[in-house]
């Protein structure tokens, strides 16, 4: 499904599982925590997955929410997609928040939290140059092609 090798990966928890597809062509293999946790409303906790990697040069890790997660008890990413560099061979953690209002959110060892998608990327060199072409977008942005349905204030 990738013209990519298979890509190392340490179990530096041997209590978790080597992360998997749950179907084959999913994006993302599912990271689970190593510890118990308890999220309680608006906070956040930095969580380890118990897995080191080595990713291709011109690829990136990204370290996606699970929906279900988020949607059921308002779990997400606070950095959402976390960054996991081609050169990063320490333990990939996940800084989870929860944005529920209310509940706390409690997690156990080994729970799925997250999702690591794994994607090629461009590694471009910057020049630094005095102007840049025209493009008819320009420096508009923030909402300046238009108004949003239901949105009132002035200008958006
Ligand atoms: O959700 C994440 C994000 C990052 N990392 C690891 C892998 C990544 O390669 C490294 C650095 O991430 P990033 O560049 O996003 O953080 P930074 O604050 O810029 O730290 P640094 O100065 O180390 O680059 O931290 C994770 O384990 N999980
Ligand atoms: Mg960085």
């Amino acid at each position: 499904m990738t013209d990519l090798p298979a890509v190392p990966l340490r179990r530096l928890d041997p209590g978790i599982p080597v992360p998997r597809r749950a179907h084959a062509g999913d994006a993302g293999v599912d990271l689970c925590t190593t510890s118990d946790v308890t999220i309680e409303p608006g906070r956040r906790v930095l969580v380890g997955t118990g897995i080191a990697v080595a990713l291709p040069i011109g690829t990136v890790g990204l370290i996606h929410p699970r929906s279900g997660l988020a949607a059921k008890f308002g779990l997400s990413v606070v950095n959402t997609p976390g960054t996991v560099d081609a050169g990063y061979r320490g333990e990939i953690k996940v800084c989870l928040i929860n944005h529920d209002p209310e509940q706390p959110i409690e997690l156990r060892r080994g729970d799925r939290i997250a999702q690591l998608v794994v994607q090629k990327v461009e590694l471009v060199d910057f020049v630094e140059v005095d102007e840049l072409d025209d493009t008819t977008r320009g420096a508009g942005g923030y909402g300046s092609s238009g108004g949003h349905a239901g949105l009132v204030k002035e200008g958006l």
